[in-house]
């Protein structure tokens, strides 16, 4: 029965979070992305124009799936693409021993210039993997009947580093009880339902809720744009600027705590995590950390709410279904 913890380091602004993962002889820096199913670094086949100053893959370690190819765009649009290899992949000890390793040939200019980031650990459900002509399992759904319980979880931090743990649950990191709330997996990821939202110490409703996604690897929280309105037109100087792409605030804004009714019960996201950084290095403008979910077709619970709870990522029961609890 595995079971494992690992670090997640957060990059400026908590833009994304990285951890260390073995994969055959060399250990990566990967960002767990609950939001894809792709487990993908940078390789010795990548390159070198875009893989300059990433950690590398080396596959003369793995096995060639013969005839297997990957291809994969973002929902920001940034995209890689390229082989697989199975190969023995270790995440805070616990070991997939012939995990589906997907070398990158190609990647978009996003991926080359994150300079600290070696690649992706998918860890939405293994239905949207990819891989062609035959889809992979995610490093979770590969590992998860040799865990001793079939469960990851995700502590966030603001600005500091947080963890994800395999196969178990941490009393230690949570207080109060964790609300579980069912999962609807038909478009493969984490998916459930959000009942409303409010902002401030008012309980007035800055909107009714909807169907959201838990994912690690998106920076802010997108949400349905009357509730986005609605929490703005509480901040002096806040707009919608289109040139920025979003909401912006004065960096010296104190934005109200958002809350977030789920399962029943409220989780409060600081005003603090909304002020999410200046639009470029001293700039007195910042962006704000909610953002209308417009043209994605459902909310995304990104890392602005991830890092103010304790979420579990539970497939132990008859059907998945997520947990969260303040931290
Ligand atoms: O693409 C992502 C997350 N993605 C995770 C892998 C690294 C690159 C960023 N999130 C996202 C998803 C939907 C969106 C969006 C962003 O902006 C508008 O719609």
């Amino acid at each position: 029965c595995q079971t494992g913890e690992v670090a997640a380091d957060p990059q400026l602004y908590d833009q994304s979070y990285l951890s260390p993962v073995t994969i055959g002889n060399s250990e990566l820096m990967l960002d767990f992305d609950t939001g894809s199913a792709d487990l993908w670094c940078f390789s010795t086949e990548s390159p070198a124009a875009q893989s300059a100053g990433h950690g590398l893959y080396n596959p003369s370690t793995g096995t060639e799936l013969d005839g297997a190819f990957w291809d994969i765009t973002y929902g920001d649009q940034s995209a890689a693409s390229g082989n697989v290899f199975a190969d023995k992949v270790v995440v805070g000890g616990v070991t997939a021993t012939k995990q589906a390793v997907e070398a990158a040939t190609s990647v978009s200019y996003e991926f080359t210039e994150d300079v600290a980031s070696d690649g992706l650990l998918g860890l939405a459900f293994s239905s949207i993997n990819t891989i062609l002509p035959q889809p992979q399992t995610t490093f979770f759904d590969t590992v998860r009947n040799s865990l001793a319980k079939a469960v990851f979880t995700v502590d966030l931090k603001k600005g500091a580093a947080g963890s994800y743990t395999f196969g178990y649950i941490d009393s230690s990191k949570y207080s109060g009880a964790i609300t579980y709330v069912p999962v609807n997996t038909a478009n493969g990821f984490w998916q459930f339902t959000a009942d409303g939202y409010s902002a401030g110490g008012s309980d007035s409703s800055t909107g009714r809720g909807g169907v959201a996604i838990a994912d690690t690897g998106t920076s802010l929280l997108y949400l349905p744009a009357s509730v986005a309105k609605a929490y703005y037109s509480g901040i002096q100087g806040a707009t919608f600027d289109f040139r920025q792409g979003g909401y912006t605030i004065p960096c010296s804004a104190t934005p109200p705590d958002f809350n977030v009714a789920i399962g029943g019960k409220t989780f409060t996201v600081p005003g603090s995590y909304i002020n999410y950084a200046p639009l470029r290095a001293g700039s007195s403008t910042c962006f704000g950390g909610i953002q209308a979910d417009t043209g994605i077709g459902f909310s995304i619970f990104g890392d602005v709410f991830l890092k103010a709870v304790y979420a579990v990522f539970d497939d132990s029961g008859s059907s998945p279904r997520l947990g969260f609890a303040a931290q």
